[in-house]
């Protein structure tokens, strides 16, 4: 349980005071922030779940907003464009990874908050009023793609397209699960639904079965602990998403998979997963992991996002709200992102 005491996340509204973000360089975008998500990755930072939190975190990586300078070698944009910026904000440019345009999977990944910067400083989030970042992690927000309902998908909507892309799970006619209608589960429903693929939603809050079918649009859904839901769709899928944010038991989890299926690791729960090695050898199954996406493929979900009309289903929460917002995430009550609305709340006169 979080409460509102032991939430070490600060919003940088006393910029004058401590400096957040460095002045615009050569190559760098700065973008006054309109709207940033809230991804539960940054409330595992912030309780320090993952055990790596630098303090004061300003967490924040679905990040949209309006450029309002450029530094002298940019030219992908200019002030006043919509840009967005997502989990990384650096990267080493030169290893295998980096070359290959896998930038996601470099080593010396910088990401946008909680971590520290190839020059020695730490790199602080959205949760802010102004972030500057180097031009090559910065996405365009393509024309028809909303800044609020745009913004969870620079994490989630990449975290979950990323590898439905690249694992064969983009395919019309064939059948994904999606473990955990939460941020990235909800758009996980979307992007699927956009593929023209069959969708079913495993899940454990029975109370989400009428959103996700008749809101969201999946063809199914099933309650993890209902055991006659679960043999109903058993031996059927041909890849699962799994967002779950805690750590379960994945045994029953594989059963739905069919022979040769995979099954796909995005949530990043504080505890280790139990695997079973019959449950993945005996049909031939894989376990894979996937973090975020490269910024090439970012640029080419959001575009597929504004064609499709897919977005994120959002509660807007003011800036002061945070605390509350941080709270009713950890107990699973948000449908389906909070996004919190910097532009209009957090300013300074
Ligand atoms: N790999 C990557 O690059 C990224 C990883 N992440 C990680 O993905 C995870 C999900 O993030 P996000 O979608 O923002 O989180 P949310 O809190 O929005 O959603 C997580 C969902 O997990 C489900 N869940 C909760 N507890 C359990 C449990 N004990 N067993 C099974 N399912 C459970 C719930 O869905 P339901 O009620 O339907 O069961 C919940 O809505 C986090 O761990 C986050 O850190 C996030 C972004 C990028
Ligand atoms: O919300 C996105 C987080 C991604 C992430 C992936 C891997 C890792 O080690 C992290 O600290 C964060
Ligand atoms: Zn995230
Ligand atoms: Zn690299």
């Amino acid at each position: 349980m979080v409460s509102t005491e032991n939430i070490s996340c600060v919003l940088a509204f006393f910029f004058d005071v401590f400096p957040f973000c460095r002045n615009t360089g050569d190559d760098d975008v700065s973008i006054k922030v309109l709207y940033c998500g809230i991804c539960h990755s940054d409330l595992h930072t912030i309780k320090n779940e993952w055990r790596n939190a630098i303090y004061p975190v300003v967490a924040g990586h679905e990040i949209a907003g309006v450029v309002t300078e450029v530094g002298k070698n940019v030219a992908r944009f200019k002030a006043g464009d919509n840009v967005g910026v997502g989990c990384m904000v650096n990267t080493c440019r030169s290893c295998e990874s980096c070359e290959e345009g896998s930038e996601n999977y470099c080593s010396r990944i910088v990401f946008t908050y909680n971590s520290v910067d190839r020059d020695g400083t730490v790199t602080y989030g959205g949760y802010s009023e102004l972030v500057v970042v180097s031009e090559r992690f910065v996405v365009r927000f393509p024309d028809g793609l909303p800044l609020d309902r745009g913004a969870p998908l620079l994490c989630a909507g990449v975290t979950v397209y990323a590898p439905m892309k690249q694992h064969g799970l983009s395919e019309p006619g064939k059948h994904v699960g999606v473990i955990g209608l939460g941020g990235l589960g909800h758009v996980a429903v979307k992007f699927a639904k956009a593929f023209g693929m069959k969708v079913t939603v495993i899940s454990t809050s029975p109370e989400k079965r009428q959103e996700a079918v008749e809101r969201l649009g999946a063809d199914a859904f099933v309650v993890s602990t209902n055991a006659s839901d679960m043999k109903s769709v058993m031996g059927t899928m041909h890849g699962i998403i799994n967002t779950a944010c805690a750590s379960t038991s994945m045994h029953p989890y594989f059963a739905l998979l069919k022979p040769k299926g995979k099954m796909i690791l995005v949530g990043l729960p504080e505890k280790p997963l139990q695997v079973s090695a019959f449950a993945l050898v005996g049909g031939g199954k894989t376990l894979a992991g996937s973090c975020m996406g490269s910024i090439t493929d970012t640029q080419e979900m959001m575009d597929f996002a504004a064609k499709h009309g897919v977005a994120a289903d959002v509660e807007l929460v003011r800036a002061d709200e945070v605390n509350t917002a941080m709270e009713r995430l950890a107990k699973g009550d948000v449908r389906y992102r909070f996004v919190i609305d910097i532009g209009n709340t957090l300013k300074t006169d």
